[in-house]
């Protein structure tokens, strides 16, 4: 409870568990021959990878290298079961502790399951004998994450070890960190770790980018899901670079650029004669990244023929061109996709194979839009500026000037960075063009940016819920900065979006009584209770402005001073 950060609370949490374990192994017969080794917390919520912090037993240090994790079978266990599970890696035999008793079960990690084969192998490779994994549950209930204790005991190899003594109290220790655990934030980074393709990492990145660090180094499937633009493609080149595999090619597959009859034979390549046209031998995807990393992006555009393709070659490590009627050929690549859809939603609708699904959603990440990560836009935009300022062979510094930062910030970001990169680079020509050319120092107005920004195409403004879900960020973020200065927004503040809805309305109509037709309040307006309604509903907003302390928009500040006039009764 005293912990400040989430490192903080997972620490204490791990050691209080593996203090536990270490208290039934003393009462156990193996208390001679076993060891508890380490203890590692993965926070999943939405099923995305948040964080994943381990500390060795003994030494009480951070675990450096958590090459290993349970696997995703037994992640799937979890989710549906939603109870612990203790898992005999030598023998691969999982016991789930239900409610009901003890289950046993022989094939959890069993052939048919590559991601726990690989991972089963990783354990024993360390000297781990027996896991036993607790689930974390979000308030609500849903399965958060999980929190895995590795131990070492030959001589329980398939015995149950001493989780029969000490689950119950651990599954009550995880129930009771599970909310500090996933309400903490993480430590800041202590330093900046940037490279030339990673080039900002801000305190909402920090923690997703030092676990890709660690994801990189390991050779299951990443999936990297967020939005349109947000640089999914660039950190899938990252990973390769982080990886062993660095020295070998790092190929893309595009599916939003393949026709989906022409999947296979991108991702396979083709023996000539396979189809007409396929006047020579042409390798696919999968050849051309051997050894490397394939990034196939927009998974959810596979076709559910190519689907069937793609799960084999993960499954066996093999594949055959199009057309070729030899012997399979061995896939040596390791394989990240992307997609900005749900792919949940996209099983629940029969467009995805489950069975793919879980083969792909191993190590499942997800890149936060521009919006939700505003602390890191100076940053981008600084260094995007500085990079076209070279690609023009610009002498001296490029900076952009505060308060054109300032009205960045205050921009919709529906395509992310993609689009800041854009904006950058028009802001940039327009300042150049003022300037009549000359390359040198520069910098980069608030007016350039604003012209810049006039030029967007409403079409990137996003669909109405994104644009809502900026709005909600939007408060969010304010109500951070104030907490940093010890003040606080109350909740019920949002309550005036329903009063700036209808001042919008009636901004556009010209008309208060059009703007209640519009909503269907007639009756409202029927009985002329419809100013009362609107004044009700102003003074939300006015309450939010004066909290805010900013000043109103034109047109909304003019409605605002009209409605607090006292003998107001006109309309319109
Ligand atoms: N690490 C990075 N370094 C430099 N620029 C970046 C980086 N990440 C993103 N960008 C900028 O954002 C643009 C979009 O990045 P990227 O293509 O990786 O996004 P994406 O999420 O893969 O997009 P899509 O889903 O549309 O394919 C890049 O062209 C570049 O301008």
């Amino acid at each position: 409870m005293a912990a400040t950060s989430f490192e903080e609370a997972a620490t204490a949490v791990l050691q209080a568990m593996l203090g536990c374990a270490e208290a039934a192994l003393t009462q156990s017969t193996y208390a001679a021959r076993g060891r508890l080794l380490r203890g590692v917390v993965h926070l999943r919520p939405a099923d995305s990878y948040q964080r994943l912090f381990g500390i060795e037993h003994r030494a009480g240090v951070r675990v450096e290298e958590v090459g290993y994790l349970t696997s995703a079978n037994v992640w799937r266990w979890l989710v549906e079961h939603g109870c612990s599970v203790s898992i005999d890696l030598q023998l691969g035999r999982l016991r789930a502790w239900t409610p009901d008793g003890p289950v046993h079960t022989g094939d959890a990690l069993d052939a048919t399951g590559l991601p726990g084969q690989v991972t089963r192998e990783h354990m024993l490779g360390r000297n781990t004998t027996h896991v036993h994994v607790i689930p974390l549950r979000a308030p609500g209930g849903a399965v958060d994450g999980m929190i895995t204790l590795e131990a070492r005991c030959q001589a329980a190899i398939g015995r149950d070890f001493i989780w029969q003594a000490c689950h119950e109290d651990l599954a009550t220790m995880a129930h009771v960190s599970a909310p500090y655990l996933g309400g903490l934030r993480p430590r800041l980074p202590d330093a900046e770790r940037t490279d030339e393709l990673l080039p900002v990492v801000g305190a909402s990145t920090a923690a997703l980018v030092d676990m890709l660090r660690v994801f990189a180094g390991q050779e299951e499937t990443i999936l990297i899901g967020g939005p349109t633009g947000s640089g999914k493609s660039r950190l899938a080149r990252w990973c390769h670079e982080q990886s062993r595999r660095k020295s070998h090619p790092f190929e893309t597959l595009d599916l939003l650029s393949v026709p989906e009859d022409l999947q296979m034979a991108e991702l396979f390549g083709w023996k000539r004669g396979a189809f007409t046209g396929a006047v020579k031998d042409k390798p696919g995807a999968i050849a051309r990244a051997a050894q490397g990393t394939l990034f196939i992006d927009e998974i959810d555009k596979l076709s559910l023929k190519a689907q069937a393709g793609l799960l084999h070659v993960l499954e066996e490590r093999r594949y055959r061109p199009l057309g070729d009627e030899g012997a399979e050929r061995h896939a040596d690549v390791r394989f990240i996709v992307g997609t900005n859809a749900d792919l949940h939603a996209a099983v629940r609708a029969g467009r995805f194979r489950e069975d793919l699904f879980f083969r792909i959603n191993i190590l499942p990440v997800r890149l936060p839009a521009l919006s939700e990560r505003l602390d890191e836009l100076p940053r981008w935009a600084q260094y995007m500026l500085g990079r076209r300022h070279r690609e023009s062979g610009g002498e001296g510094a490029a900076r952009i000037a505060p308060d054109a930062v300032q009205r960045l910030l205050g921009a919709a970001w529906p395509g992310n960075l993609r689009q800041l990169d854009n904006i950058i680079r028009r802001a940039y020509a327009l300042a150049l063009a003022e300037r009549g050319g000359a390359v040198g120092s520069l910098v980069l107005e608030r007016r350039h940016v604003e012209q810049a920004l006039a030029h967007e195409a409403p079409a990137e403004s996003g669909s109405t819920l994104a644009q809502l879900w900026r709005a909600a960020h939007a408060f969010v973020q304010e109500v951070e900065r104030r907490e940093r200065g010890g003040v606080t927004l109350p909740l019920d503040l949002t309550d005036a979006f329903q009063g700036l809805v209808l001042a919008a309305a009636i901004g556009r109509l010209g008309s208060r009584e059009e703007a209640f037709a519009m909503f269907g309040l007639d009756q409202l307006l029927k009985n002329r209770n419809h100013q009362r309604a609107l004044r009700r509903e102003l003074a939300r907003v006015r309450r939010l402005v004066a909290l805010l302390g900013e000043a109103p928009e034109p047109g909304l500040a003019a409605l605002l001073k009209a409605t607090d006039e006292p003998t107001e009764t006109r309309e319109g």
